[in-house]
């Protein structure tokens, strides 16, 4: 099952064109700068937007169809919208606001208690909306949305609004939602690092369109996208933690193709995390180098070569046996080394961020 969604809507200054299949369980984000569209797909997916040219189909279900002169109004699709910045109602309590939620559908697809475990609001029931921090506000907004029922979420930019800290303390319970609930969710982000942590699928906007819909994984390494280029791009890679070592206070974390140490964490062996390494921290040498203080050393091939944003740089794509990753090196390396698709190479990896 799938989420078909295709729309064509022309303002004057901008054309959305879009033509996209989702998959149905887990995060897709739509990433993209200012101005490419993102809200505007949302909103046609919401129905708050009457494109030129529409199809929508959910599970199966056509909620809109210009052809077939289809079209669900808004408040009749089964859909979730969080936005930046929660629109609660002021002279309702937490509770209050979770019920308004419910009324709105005979169907129960999540439970209260679920709701409110899942975003740990049960602390806040009596208060008013005036009384809870910004997170805690994005929060109720979402098991709000959740109460309604949805057979779909759309989180505009949630976390837009909070800052660093706070942002930190919700990604765990998108995370928990993602996991724990057969809900699929439509991310609007800015911000690459969450996209990164959160999403399963990648959905690039730009001017309108599509540039590029994908599996995450794969989507982050692909050199022909300017996320890859970008001063943030590296490779997502999904692992399980393998070992820890007592004596060194390293964790080992395990991936197809290989594994990587990181400084000891409490987690428990067998869960799965996921790494994120930057092309900035990736560099190559022809041989092992082990009299080198770096840790982590990967034997890969490389895939491809492309030009980086500066002059000075290039992007080199490799394959770790079967895990793609990326490094950024200067062109005068490149040349040094003779790198060339195909050559076996070493990936050396300078710094790992743990996402999760
Ligand atoms: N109500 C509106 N009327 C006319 N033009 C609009 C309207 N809303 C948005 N636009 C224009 O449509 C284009 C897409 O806007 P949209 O808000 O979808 O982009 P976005 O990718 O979500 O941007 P941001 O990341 O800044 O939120 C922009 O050129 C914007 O100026």
């Amino acid at each position: 099952m799938s989420i078909q969604a295709r729309f064509r809507l022309a303002r004057q200054d901008f054309v959305l064109d879009v033509d996209l299949i989702l998959p149905e369980q887990g995060i897709s984000a739509l990433f993209g700068p200012s101005g490419s569209g993102k809200t505007t797909l949302l909103r046609c997916i919401a129905g708050l937007e009457r494109a030129d040219q529409a199809v929508l189909e959910v599970s199966g279900n056509c909620w809109e169809s210009r052809q077939q002169g289809i079209f669900l109004r808004p408040h009749r699709r089964p859909i979730g919208y969080v936005f930046q910045e929660a629109s609660l109602f002021p002279h309702l309590d937490v509770r209050g606001n979770l019920e308004y939620g419910m009324k709105r559908t005979a169907q129960r697809r999540v439970a209260w208690r679920q709701a409110v475990e899942l975003l740990g609001i049960e602390s806040l029931l009596d208060r008013r909306p005036e009384n809870l921090s910004g997170g805690e506000r994005q929060r109720v907004a979402i098991a709000r949305a959740l109460l309604t029922s949805p057979r779909l979420l759309l989180l505009d930019e949630p976390m837009a609004a909070l800052d660093y800290q706070r942002r930190q303390e919700i990604l765990p319970y998108l995370e928990r939602l993602r996991d724990e609930l057969s809900v699929p969710m439509i991310y609007v982000s800015h911000a690459m690092d969450e996209v990164a942590r959160l999403a399963d699928h990648l959905v690039l906007l730009d001017q309108g369109r599509v540039t590029a819909s994908g599996p995450l994984t794969q989507t982050l390494a692909r050199l022909d996208l300017p996320t890859a280029r970008s001063e943030e791009g590296g490779v997502v890679i999904d692992a399980t933690v393998g070992a820890h070592d007592d004596i060194y206070h390293l964790t080992r974390l395990d991936f197809p193709g290989g594994n990587i140490r990181v400084t000891g964490r409490p987690l428990a062996l067998g869960h799965a995390t996921r790494l994120r390494i930057l092309a900035r921290d990736v560099s190559i040498a022809l041989s092992p180098q082990e009299d080198s203080s770096i840790l982590n050393r990967l034997p890969a091939r490389i895939v491809a070569l492309a030009d980086a944003e500066h002059p000075a740089q290039v992007m080199v794509a490799l394959d770790a046996r079967g895990t793609p990753l990326l490094a950024r090196i200067t062109r005068r390396s490149r040349d040094q080394l003779a790198l060339v698709p195909g050559m076996n190479i070493w990936a050396q990896i300078k710094a790992v961020a743990l996402l999760a």
